[in-house]
């Protein structure tokens, strides 16, 4: 099965975003999406389907930089991590309400997440 990415369509003058669909991913979907991101756990807090993963950064700048920076292309993409945050540490839960579980959405998130991550750990090495 290929996984499902952000859908765009393309015309001739432009090429247009399209929100991605807030319906619940199955059990074997989930999984798949899962399987192609490294830290994210599946959890049921009781109420809903979430994913989780928590960050360890060098200090607070370098852990709010990086909560800065994935906050603006969540607001781009019109969905937002849930997050907690101490100091050095960044916990992030994602998951959907209007499907109350995971959507495509999360996974989207989760893979912009990563990227962000490697982007600022490849510019502390530098
Ligand atoms: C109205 C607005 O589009 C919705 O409330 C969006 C905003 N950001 C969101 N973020 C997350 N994580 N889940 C959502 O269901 C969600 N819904």
């Amino acid at each position: 099965m290929s996984l499902r990415t952000t859908a765009s369509v393309t015309s001739a003058s432009s090429t247009q975003k399209v929100p991605l669909p807030v319906v619940a991913l199955t059990e074997t979907e989930r999984k798949r999406y899962l399987s192609t991101l490294s830290g994210w756990k599946f959890v049921n807090d009781g109420k809903r389907d979430v994913i989780q993963k928590s960050f360890l950064f060098e200090d607070f700048n370098e852990a709010f930089g990086f909560m800065t920076r994935v906050a603006m292309q969540a607001e781009k993409m019109d969905h937002h991590p849930e997050w907690f945050n101490v100091y050095d540490k960044v916990d992030i839960t994602l998951s959907t309400h209007e499907c109350n579980g995971l959507s495509l959405r999360d996974m989207e998130l989760a893979k912009v997440i990563e990227i962000q991550l490697g982007k600022d750990k490849a510019s502390s090495v530098m």
